[in-house]
């Protein structure tokens, strides 16, 4: 099929991240019925990123569709760490919030990994708190990062069993690509995690037969480095000038999605692939917080 057009079956990640929410929803919908609990998700904005506003503004809209509480903190650019750390302790204590993400990047002058690490890790729904860090690295139940699992969930729908499969991860931030890694060894695929220092990072992509892409770098990955068949998950998501009129943007993944679904055997669009998924994740972590913070059973289908 190389060189005639599309060979790939598209993963569509928006129809897979509104039957995510969906099953949220039904499970949101039995606890309040049930024991009478409602789950509750609260969002921290520190500055005026317009991109973050969005976000966070769609974040709250989804959370609500799903019967959830949706608590959301705007904080001034300028609003000192020890401010932030104050809210969070808030908010660690507040009985109606089972789920804390505090949106990143931080301004300069605040520590990330200290707001963070000040998160309840029972509440840390985002999966960053180096407790849930060191316990998805050991294998033991964690709240996972809900952009890796994002991707996992539409592996396995796809592959079924992931194991033995060789799996290439372009980009290895703690929030994306080394937890993307965990997973992958996980469910026993054999794990290459590369980066910018990665000598031939074609051939080493060629490898694989998952090949993940987390780098930021508009369009970086090209047809010819997939290996045919392959499937491609592209987690970049990159605002360049759009092609035809420059005082508009459009959004592009970290793959060349033509020359790449020209050779793969199914690849995530971007947008609507992993993004979708991100904001699904995030709600099923909440519910799944709140269900451990209550002694309930766990929501089937929702973790990893
Ligand atoms: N869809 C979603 O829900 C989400 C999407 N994203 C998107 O995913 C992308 C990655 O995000 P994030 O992980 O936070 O990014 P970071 O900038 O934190 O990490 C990027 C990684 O890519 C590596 N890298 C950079 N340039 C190259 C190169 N030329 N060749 C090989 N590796 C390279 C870096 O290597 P090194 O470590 O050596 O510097 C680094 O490990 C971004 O486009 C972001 O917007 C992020 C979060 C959620
Ligand atoms: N603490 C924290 N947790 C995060 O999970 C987190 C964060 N900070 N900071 C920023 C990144 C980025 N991120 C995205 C989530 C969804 C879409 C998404 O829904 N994208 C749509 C398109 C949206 C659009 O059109 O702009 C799509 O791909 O179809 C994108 C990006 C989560 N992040």
């Amino acid at each position: 099929m190389k060189g005639t057009g599309m060979a790939a079956e598209i993963i569509d990640g928006k129809a897979f991240a509104a039957e995510v929410r969906e099953r949220v929803a039904e499970q949101v919908a039995a606890l309040k019925a049930g024991p009478g609990i409602v789950p509750g998700l609260a969002v921290v904005l520190v500055g005026e990123d317009p991109a973050s506003q969005v976000y966070v503004k769609n974040k709250g809209i989804q959370t609500v569709a799903a019967g959830m509480a949706s608590f959301e903190h705007k904080l001034d650019a300028a609003t000192p760490e020890a401010e932030i750390l104050a809210l969070v302790a808030r908010l660690n204590a507040d009985p109606s919030v089972h789920g804390i993400l505090v949106q990143l990047p931080l301004p300069d002058h605040v520590d990330s990994a200290k707001v963070i690490n000040a998160i309840d890790p029972a509440k840390d729904v985002d999966g960053f708190h180096i407790s849930n860090v060191g316990l998805l690295g050991t294998g033991q139940k964690a709240l996972v990062p809900c952009t890796p699992l994002g991707c996992l969930m539409m592996l396995r729908d796809h592959h079924g069993s992931l194991a033995g499969l060789e799996a290439v991860v372009v980009g290895r931030s703690n929030i994306v690509g080394k937890p993307m890694a965990q997973l992958l060894l996980g469910d026993s695929c054999t794990v290459t995690l590369a980066h910018s220092r990665t000598r031939d990072l074609a051939a080493v992509c060629r490898r694989a037969d998952i090949l993940v892409a987390a780098v930021g770098r508009p369009e970086m990955i090209l047809g010819d480095w997939v290996k045919p068949g392959a499937t491609v998950i592209d987690v970049g998501i990159n605002r360049v000038p759009h092609p035809e009129d420059p005082s508009k943007t459009r959004l592009v993944g970290d793959c060349h999605f033509d020359s790449c679904a020209a050779v793969a055997g199914a690849i995530t669009p971007v947008p609507g692939g992993v993004g979708p998924m991100t904001i699904a994740c995030l709600l099923a972590n909440t519910l799944t917080a709140c269900c451990r913070a209550n002694g309930l059973p766990e929501p089937a289908g929702l973790t990893a």
